[in-house]
């Protein structure tokens, strides 16, 4: 079932929060292996999206698949494949790291001798070890998107889905983060990360999609959606936005 199948297959999804349609018919086929970054402005829909896309928000239309499954009739099948770090911090942060790491693989069914040693790993990794012990409130916004990470990759997940995985993270986070990620699509996972900064995602994205106004602007690998220019550009192009006069905010200058 899995291996001809994209890594995630969006088909029509859309959303309305009351009057305001937030993702309006949303397609997208994420081949497996890419490294595929979701960009768009604030409020773009891109969370609303990727929500919908790993099944903690059901869509009002459409589907979404990772590798064949559907993850609202398969959840469980589709959600064994799938890895998620969630926009904001929806942690159970009265944890500390280990134990949340422990939960989590509990959760998952997995062996509690193998969760001890994948956990020790990853917070190893993840520079993490000394804040092993310290509640997860406790953490800084960095760390938190570390833990969620680990979280998100314990039981060896096929799919990674990261809603803003770089967002307050510093920059020698930032590079771990980046090293752990190409690792794992070097061998045979697949990155779906939502992100308004421009230059990670030219830095390690294989293809791109440009959210507005809740559909898609642009979309392919990297070189067809960038062209000769560069990403900025094309995005400014594409989303728009105010240009200032110069005339503005004159009273702040002395
Ligand atoms: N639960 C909600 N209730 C009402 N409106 C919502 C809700 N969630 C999102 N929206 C609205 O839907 C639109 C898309 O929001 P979304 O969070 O998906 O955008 P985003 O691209 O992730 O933005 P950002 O980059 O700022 O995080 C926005 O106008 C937002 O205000």
């Amino acid at each position: 079932m899995t291996d001809q199948h994209p890594a995630l297959h969006l088909r029509g999804l859309a959303k309305r929060f009351d009057t305001k349609v937030a993702v309006a018919g949303v397609d997208l086929a994420v081949p497996t292996g890419s490294f595929y970054g979701l960009l768009g402005p604030n409020g773009a829909g891109k969370t609303t999206t990727l929500s919908m896309a790993v099944g903690l928000l059901r869509p009002d239309a459409g589907e979404a698949r990772v590798l064949g499954y559907d993850v609202w009739a398969d959840p469980v099948r589709a959600k064994s494949l799938l890895g998620v770090m969630p926009d904001g911090v929806r942690l159970f942060d009265r944890l500390s790291g280990a134990e949340l790491l422990a939960y989590h693989g509990l959760l998952r069914g997995m062996d509690p001798a193998v969760v001890d040693q994948r956990a020790a790993e990853l917070l190893d990794v993840l520079a993490l070890t000394d804040a092993g012990r310290t509640l997860v409130v406790d953490y800084s916004a960095g760390m938190k998107k570390k833990i969620g990470l680990a979280c998100a990759l314990l039981h060896g997940p096929r799919l990674l889905v990261l809603d803003e995985p770089f967002e307050a993270v510093d920059p020698v986070s930032a590079a771990l983060i980046r090293d752990i990620l190409h690792r794992y699509v070097t061998g045979g996972g697949t990155v779906v990360f939502s992100s308004h900064v421009m230059e990670v995602v030219e830095r390690l994205c294989s293809h791109v999609a440009i959210l507005a106004e809740g559909t898609i602007k642009r979309v392919g690998t990297l070189a067809e959606v960038r062209g000769e220019r560069s990403l900025e550009d094309v995005f400014v192009e594409v989303v728009g936005g105010r240009t200032a006069t110069g005339e503005e905010l004159s009273w702040l200058s002395r």
